[in-house]
């Protein structure tokens, strides 16, 4: 039988990417495709069936950052699929995003820059807001959408004959201190992208200790700096663009300038060939491209507090029981 493969954010960047890379690897699989309307999912699927046209690809449409949505969707794929193999959750966002140059320059003067530059570290800002479900947006879209749509999928994704695998995509971004478990959706920082990676590290880290008896693996990624709609909002295009050739120098130095979403797919592609008994739960697998254009997958340890992490997954199972109380209407 076949592999489903369920992928969010596919419309773009390293969604699609991976997308088309599955499909290389295993012309076989069944790919669900997650857009945010029907437009894109058939743009999407246009997109990938051009490439190859002997794929199955379905679509499904859902918001992340609305619960309602992310409930129905569930809904939907349990009625469609009786399990899922994969489910890449990589759907996220940065809203109003701003660097700090200055920071950079100090960084170039204390001998920072390098780590500045992979980790934008103390260089990043965003403005968050309150989404409709009253819950802060990035939290929302980047983790807790994800979450209840791993939860409402349990029924597909544990207790199968073989191991199901969730592959989220976080980020070198992700960071301890901006991260608190008292202010869990980051409503009063301005890193609420870093935290959100943060929540997403611990996560991965605590999913696996509650499901891996049950056949359900989890595993987190980054893919590296890539030129997506996500950078092109930081930073205009024919800036990125200019900014090329001291990027690809960069490479030399810095592994985690992939630049490209086929480059950056590259830790998700892997995993896909990985069995996940032999993965550590506590390691971030990096996409890295070598100075010459090699692609390769660095594991690197998280910097995740086991305790923090399951502090955390209770305060997620409250938020999720008050949402499942709020949406009882949509749930069978
Ligand atoms: N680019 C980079 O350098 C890095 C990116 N990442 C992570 O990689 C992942 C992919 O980002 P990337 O490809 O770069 O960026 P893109 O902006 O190109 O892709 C983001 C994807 O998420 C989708 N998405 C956003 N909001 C929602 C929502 N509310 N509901 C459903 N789908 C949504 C977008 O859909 P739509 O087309 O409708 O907007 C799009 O398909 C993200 O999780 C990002 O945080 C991590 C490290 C570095
Ligand atoms: C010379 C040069 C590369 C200049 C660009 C400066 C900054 C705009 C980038 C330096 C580090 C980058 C970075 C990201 C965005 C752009 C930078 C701040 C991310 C935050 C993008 C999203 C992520 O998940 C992690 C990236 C880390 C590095």
């Amino acid at each position: 039988m076949e592999r489903v493969v369920l992928v969010t954010g596919a419309s773009g960047g390293v969604g699609l990417a991976l997308c088309q890379r599955l499909l290389e690897e295993d012309g076989r699989i069944h790919l669900c495709i997650a857009c945010r309307n029907d437009q894109k999912s058939e743009a999407t699927r246009d997109l990938i069936l051009a490439a190859h046209p002997a794929a199955q690809v379905s679509t499904v449409e859902v918001d992340l950052g609305n619960l309602a949505s992310v409930l129905r969707v569930a809904q939907e794929l349990r009625c469609r699929f009786q399990r899922l193999d994969f489910v890449y959750l990589n759907a996220g966002i940065m809203p109003n995003p701003h660097v700090n140059f200055k920071a950079l320059w100090r960084g170039l003067l204390t001998g920072k820059l390098l780590h500045m530059l992979t980790t934008a570290e103390g260089v990043m800002t965003q403005t968050d807001r309150l989404n409709g479900d009253g819950l802060q947006e990035v939290f929302a879209t980047n983790l807790f959408g994800h979450f209840i749509l791993v939860r409402q999928l349990e029924s597909l994704l544990c207790g199968n004959e073989k191991p199901s695998r969730l592959i989220w995509t976080s980020s070198s971004n992700a960071r301890e201190s901006a991260f608190s478990l008292s202010d869990y959706q980051h409503a009063k920082g301005q890193e609420s992208y870093s935290s959100s990676k943060y929540a997403t590290d611990l996560t991965s880290v605590v999913l696996n200790r509650k499901f891996n008896n049950q056949g359900l693996y989890s595993s987190v990624v980054c893919p590296g700096l890539v030129m997506s709609n996500m950078t092109y909002r930081i930073l205009p295009v024919f800036l990125w663009k200019l900014l090329m050739p001291i990027m690809w120098l960069i490479r030399f130095f810095a592994k985690t300038y992939t630049l490209t979403p086929h480059n950056g797919a590259e830790a998700h592609v892997w995993l896909f060939k990985q069995k996940p008994e032999s993965l550590d739960a506590l390691v971030k697998y990096h996409s890295c491209t070598s100075g010459l254009g090699k692609n390769y997958v660095e594991p690197r340890k998280m910097d995740v507090d086991e305790e923090t992490a399951e502090k955390f997954y209770q305060k997620l199972l409250e938020l999720e029981k008050e949402t499942l109380e709020k949406y009882s209407d949509l749930l069978d």
